[in-house]
């Protein structure tokens, strides 16, 4: 048992004189050591903590430099160390704090059997004891010591100190915050009594046997002691004051994604109530990381709720994060370490809680009433002559600055103005200097050489994006000039002319311009909530276009947005003509009419279109009457779970590929099942199995970190979809469409989880059930093998025999072997570690089924831009029904 020594004493009565200061929460992590099973399983033990303060990613050179591979905090704890040690050198200054009517909060965190309840366990012991020697060695002030326990459920609180199973609500006390109801409190008498308590309290508490851990703590609990203690000398008097503050022990429940530790039927079930409790723990620290600034949803969860003040609140708070060393909990282990460094950013304001008597509350009110009284009945001094002149250089100083302000925000609008302008203008001049295709190619700004003759259309993400944000000018262009019919106001061959203007302007050039558009459709989105429910108007009249554009040209973007309504039709109408125009009459291709009865469909959706998910921009909206997208039977086949499993490319050969319309909608589909579940989780309708995968993960990051976290998600992907034997067009698809813009978050993330869960599903022999489908591993193999055999058919048909014998030659297939289209279709997509490979295999399939850059202007046409959902809201990714059936 620790005693406290004087030293310490004194500080926590300094303590107890600190006022509402502000500091960060307390952030320790403890790594265990290997357990039994991971020993005999021949583990490694990748984790180390090479100092107090940093731990250390020891298998980084497996991984490459994607991941960070140290990892600071206030103080790291080896697996030889001692919860004692984890007590005294790290939670024990703050849990003691209680003694001084400062509240406090230690919280354990970490996926299941990485000993949270082992380190909870004994910081509890330890503190519980030192209050009481605290106690003992302070004779002059009277304690009262209270002990409540709770244990939220699959989102029910139940009393651990009672026997009744009635889950307890929660009530928001103007004073005293949110509060449970009717939990039993006990008086602490001494040690034995505690222990007692806390006995009951394990007796009750949920356990149950994971895979992980055979004794796994299914809830989370909260213990929670109140200390109230006065002066002995002033007991009953008017004068006294009584310190109170509470300690809460937290014994989080595992924060691993439920696939990982459980199987199903009952811990499914709490996996998706304690996944999605420490899903909102994850984002309220995780917004609280980032400041105070907007609304934190400490209400979308009861552990939230409970534990609002220690989550930045009146609350000294230390997160004891536990790890475990072992390989197989690696992408568990960041995670946590990943909530970890959000809640080193988070401060807390404690202060010291002082409880009144009556009579002492009235008297401090009434001298404070004589004093204000006072100050009515003798104004303060009217400034003097020295004050007005001190007041008027103030005054002028906030005048320069405000004047240099303005003349910063005239430039900057002079600027955006002058750039829309010359936007406008290149777009127009454009129309008069086009020029003929050649060959059927575009002229194109790429530098890989060797694509330049054959596979212009795909192969350069700069030319990619070209499009794309030509794609964008054309259709700004096409508002602006609203006396004419789209195809009016294109030629022939816009391609050629939109790579033309990138190539006269450079991409940088185009760069900024797009920014601006952006910039512009950005803050239209967020500031006008009801775009989707607008009715969408047939063509437009100058009169409903001109403000819109007058607002762009002027950078002004906060005007009437009525009108984008009525842009919907009229955009529809732009991409078909762009979906037309960049197929070169030669090659009309069966896609090219699928293409364009998919975009006929779409409109046909529109008018059914009644309202959007809220924040997401789209213009092509799919229908959303029920609140779940619905596609037809055509573009069902789109959908995620049957284009990645299905082959894509029936048995007459290319009629039946998917294409990229369809494609798009599919993932249109998803992300809108997603946001759907998301707008359900409030009615706690959360039928998903991962539901709080990677709490801290922000999908939405549009930040520095973006980059280096979208490598990483392809990197995986590309290898899930090798594991799973993903179609290979599905893969395609992806690669070219999802290049690294933050806006992909959310499809990255998507595709990822999908995937892992289907990986998980179809090893060892399991299957799958896609779209009422069953799928093995064997069969989407076979699947795979003979998408390989009809692409091998296509590059008959599609590829010039000179262009196949390049490819041979570039693809070392030696031209007197035999079946060497086969050869090549074998090699396509076969190496998910060399991005190279990867890249050329995604060009030739591209080529092969007429993937066109038109795909990639379908990307934000059809509203595939979820970037202005906010982030917070972007979590737990919900499976379609699909996926539900396998649960
Ligand atoms: N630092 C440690 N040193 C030795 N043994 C440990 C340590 N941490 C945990 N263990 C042991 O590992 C096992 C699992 O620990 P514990 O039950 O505390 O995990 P947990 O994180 O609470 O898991 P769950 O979330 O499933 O409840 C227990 O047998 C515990 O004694």
């Amino acid at each position: 048992m620790g005693q406290i020594s004087g030293e310490e004493i004194a500080k926590l009565e300094k303590m107890q004189a600190m006022c509402a200061r502000e500091e960060k929460i307390l952030v320790l992590v403890r790594l265990r050591p290997l357990n039994e099973k991971e020993v005999m399983a021949n583990e490694a033990a990748d984790w180390e903590c090479i100092n107090d303060t940093t731990i250390l990613y020891r298998n980084s050179l497996r991984e490459g430099s994607l991941f960070p591979s140290a990892y600071t905090f206030d103080r790291v704890f080896r697996g030889d160390c001692s919860t004692r040690e984890v007590y005294e050198e790290g939670t024990k200054q703050i849990a003691l704090s209680v003694v001084s009517g400062i509240n406090s909060s230690i919280f354990a965190y970490g996926q299941t059997s990485s000993g949270k309840t082992h380190t909870m366990d004994g910081i509890t012991e330890q503190t519980v004891a030192d209050i009481f020697d605290y106690i003992h060695k302070h004779e002059e002030r009277a304690f009262i010591l209270k002990f409540s326990a709770i244990e939220i459920y699959n989102e029910a609180i139940r009393d651990l100190l009672s026997s009744d199973n009635t889950p307890l609500r929660l009530r928001d006390d103007p004073e005293r915050g949110t509060i449970v109801e009717k939990v039993t409190e006990e008086t602490l008498r001494d040690w034995n009594h505690f222990n007692e308590l806390v006995s009951i309290c394990e007796a009750q508490r949920q356990i149950g046997e994971t895979s992980l851990n055979e004794r796994s703590s299914r809830s989370h609990q909260i213990l929670r002691l109140t200390v109230e203690s006065s002066a002995r000398e002033f007991l009953g008097k008017d004068n006294s004051t009584t310190l109170s503050a509470s300690v809460n022990f937290v014994d989080l429940a595992g924060s691993e994604r439920a696939s990982q530790a459980l199987s199903a039927g009952t811990r499914l079930k709490e996996g998706c109530h304690i996944n999605r409790s420490l899903l909102t723990l994850g984002t309220v620290i995780r917004k609280l990381s980032k400041g105070r600034n907007g609304h934190i949803n400490y209400r979308d969860s009861k552990l939230t709720r409970i534990l609002q003040p220690a989550l930045g609140g009146n609350a000294r708070t230390a997160i004891i994060c536990t790890l475990s060393p072992a390989r197989s909990h690696v992408e568990q282990t960041r995670n946590t370490l990943l909530f970890a460094c959000c809640a080193k950013e988070v401060t807390t304001k404690a202060h010291v809680n002082v409880v009144m008597s009556d009579k002492a509350l009235v008297k401090h009110l009434q001298k404070e009433l004589a004093r204000l009284e006072n100050e009515l009945r003798s104004p303060a001094p009217a400034p003097s002559h020295c004050d007005y002149t001190a007041l008027l250089r103030k005054k002028d100083l906030q005048i320069e600055k405000m004047e240099k302000e303005i003349r910063v925000l005239t430039q900057q609008r002079d600027l955006a103005q002058s750039r829309v302008e010359d936007l406008l203008r290149l777009v127009g001049d454009d129309r008069g200097t086009r020029k003929p295709v050649e060959n059927g190619h575009h002229l194109s700004c790429h530098t890989d050489e060797k694509w330049e003759d054959n596979y212009s259309e795909l192969d350069s993400p700069l030319m990619v994006d070209s499009f794309g944000r030509n794609a964008m000018m054309t259709m700004l262009n096409t508002t602006y000039t609203n006396g004419l019919r789209e195809e009016d106001s294109l030629t022939d061959d816009p391609s050629s002319q939109l790579d033309e203007t990138a190539a006269t302007n450079g991409d940088q050039g185009l760069d900024e311009y797009c920014k601006d558009v952006r910039c512009i459709e950005m803050e239209e989105s967020m500031e006008d909530d009801t775009l989707g429910s607008r009715v969408n108007g047939d063509a437009m009249t100058q009169d409903a276009i001109s403000p819109e554009l007058i607002e762009i040209r002027e950078g002004s973007h906060a005007g009437n947005l009525s009108n984008y309504g009525a842009l919907e039709p009229r955009l529809n109408n732009v991409q078909r003509t762009i979906d037309s125009l960049t197929t070169h009459p030669d090659e009309v291709s069966p896609e090219s009419t699928a293409s364009e009865n998919t975009s006929t469909h779409m409109i046909e959706y529109d008018k059914g279109y009644s309202g959007r998910p809220e924040g997401v921009r789209k213009f092509f909206p799919l229908n959303y009457s029920d609140g779940v997208p619905r596609l037809s039977r055509n573009d069902s086949q789109s959908s995620i779970g049957t284009t990645s499993i299905v082959p894509s490319i029936g048995a007459n050969g290319d009629e039946e590929i998917t294409s990229v319309q369809a494609f798009v909608a599919g993932m249109k589909e998803m992300a809108s099942a997603y946001e759907k579940q998301l707008a359900e989780k409030g009615s706690g309708l959360m039928g998903v199995k991962d539901v709080a995968l990677d709490p801290m993960h922000e999908p939405s990051v549009p930040s520095a970190g973006w980059s280096v976290e979208f490598e990483r998600l392809q990197r995986s992907i590309i290898e899930l979809w090798q594991a799973c034997n993903v179609p290979l067009i599905h893969r395609t698809y992806f690669f070219l469409l999802f290049r690294g813009d933050p806006t992909d978050s959310i499809y990255m993330e998507v595709e990822f989880r999908r995937l892992t869960f289907l990986k998980e599903m179809l090893a060892d022999g399991g299957q799958a059930v896609v779209d009422g489908r069953n799928i093995t591993h064997i069969s989407s193999l076979k699947a795979l093998q003979r998408e390989r055999q009809k692409l091998s058919r296509l590059m008959r048909r599609r590829l010039s025999e000179e262009t196949r014998e390049k490819l041979f030659e570039e693809w070392r297939i030696g031209l007197s072997t035999k079946r060497r289209r086969l050869q090549l279709a074998n090699q396509l997509w076969s190496n998910a570690e060399d991005i190279n490979h990867v890249t050329d295999s995604a060009s030739i399939i591209a080529k092969l089924v007429r993937f066109t850059e038109q795909g990639r202007a379908l990307k934000g046409t059809l509203g595939l831009s979820f970037s202005t959902t906010p982030p917070g809201r972007r979590r737990s990714f919900g499976w379609k029904n699909s996926m539900a059936s396998l649960l």
